[in-house]
């Protein structure tokens, strides 16, 4: 009968790969095998120990394609928050990440899984992230958070109104109504952003969060689904410069950065909107690295890539990845990575996209 279960199925091919892994011996596989045949048969499902957990959210870091930071997938802090019930419960787990994984600037990489099955999802894109709001003059904040941000005002959460306002967590227990909680201030690190040379730059008033961490994804391992596991790492600048603060539908700094640099706007082959973009990425590394808060750049962060791919090689296994997210959006053929072809196949555990609990 379980044969046929393809949770049975995903548990032992899970199971096999990482007790391979940690080094156990076939005993102690079988006998663990034949706990979670029980198990399922039982229940219908099973439950993961913490070294699984710990290990299989690790291989979902390793074996995620589009991701350029992937060397230091071993030295991931896995927190078990699965005995976690209440929103508040819930909270209070998502406060100690920040506080965790920010770690005064010297950011770690972090995940906290809670319940498995949907019995709680986090409806953040991110847990620190600004709000956006649609005016008839125009777009306050980030363009990206318009549709949460109306979620949250709809819920009784109101914002200021600034273009950098934070937005509150918002937590659902299974079939409960959300509940949305603000972010201690204290506990959000943020950088000014200023220019090594180009002092007006500051009077650009741009800043941004120290913190990436995507609280959106589904983390599979096994065959079992954690739709609540905030991740965090650290930023590529080309992330903020590039991307946040330069896309013409986000911030879009480009403009007024290269008329304050003086340059040629009345046409494109002056490149100005490349000088602009450089000089943008330059202020977001300089500004982290005076800050005291970690930050990779695209081109370091691309020869870590090439160090992780040589050791997935030295211990047998093939590196897979996504060629068109892998490659930074600035001097893309500066990198290895451009002039050469990855195998896009999806392989588990991993992080998937999921389907968003508003909208
Ligand atoms: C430690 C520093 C890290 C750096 C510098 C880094 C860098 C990046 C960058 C630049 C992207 C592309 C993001 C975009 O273009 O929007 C990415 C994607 C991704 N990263 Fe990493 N990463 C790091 C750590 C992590 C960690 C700790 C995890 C999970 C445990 C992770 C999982 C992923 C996933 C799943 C994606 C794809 C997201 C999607 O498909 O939307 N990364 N990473
Ligand atoms: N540095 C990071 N960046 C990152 C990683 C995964 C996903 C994202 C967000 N990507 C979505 C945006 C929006 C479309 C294209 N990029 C950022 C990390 C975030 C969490 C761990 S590492």
């Amino acid at each position: 009968v379980l044969e046929k279960q393809p949770l049975w199925n995903e548990a032992e091919a899970f199971i096999r790969i990482c007790y391979q892994e940690l080094g156990k011996n076939e005993m102690d596989t079988e006998h663990r095998l034949a706990e979670i045949e029980r198990e399922i048969v039982l229940t219908g499902t099973y439950t993961h120990t913490y070294e699984e957990l710990e290990h299989g959210a690790k291989m979902a870091w390793r074996h995620s394609n589009r991701c350029i930071g992937r060397l230091f997938w071993q030295t991931l802090h896995v927190f078990d928050a699965r005995n976690a019930e209440t929103e508040e419960d819930i909270v209070t787990h998502l406060f100690r990440h920040i506080e965790f994984a920010t770690n005064g600037g010297k950011i770690r990489p972090t995940i906290t899984v809670f319940k498995p099955n949907g019995d709680v999802r986090i409806w953040n894109h991110q847990l620190i992230r600004y709000a956006g709001y649609e005016t008839e003059h125009g777009v306050i904040g980030d363009s990206s958070s318009i549709s949460f941000t109306k979620a949250c005002e709809q819920m009784g959460w109101k914002g200021e109104r600034t273009n950098f306002d934070l937005l509150p967590l918002v937590v659902q227990q299974k079939e409960r109504r959300p509940k949305w909680f603000n972010i201690p201030r204290e506990i959000v690190l943020e950088v000014p952003i200023k220019h090594p040379e180009l002092v007006w730059f500051q009077d650009l008033q741009l800043k941004w969060y120290a913190v990436p961490i995507i609280s959106d994804m589904c983390l599979e391992i096994g065959g079992i689904h954690y739709m609540a596991a905030p991740f965090n790492g650290w930023y590529m600048e080309t992330e903020i410069g590039a991307r946040n603060l330069a896309d013409d539908y986000r911030y879009n700094m480009l403009p007024k950065i290269s008329s304050c640099m003086g340059l040629d706007m009345s046409t494109n082959a002056t490149l100005w909107k490349d000088k602009a973009l450089i000089e943008l990425n330059v202020a977001v590394l300089h500004s982290f690295k005076k800050a005291g808060v970690s930050i990779v750049d695209h081109h370091t962060a691309a020869q870590q890539f090439k160090l992780f791919e040589q050791k997935e090689q030295e211990a047998g296994r093939r590196v897979t990845g996504d060629w068109t997210w892998l490659i930074p959006p600035v001097s893309p053929a500066t990198t290895h990575i451009f002039h050469k072809n990855y195998d896009n196949t999806i392989i588990t555990p991993n992080f998937f996209y999921q389907k968003r609990p508003y909208e």
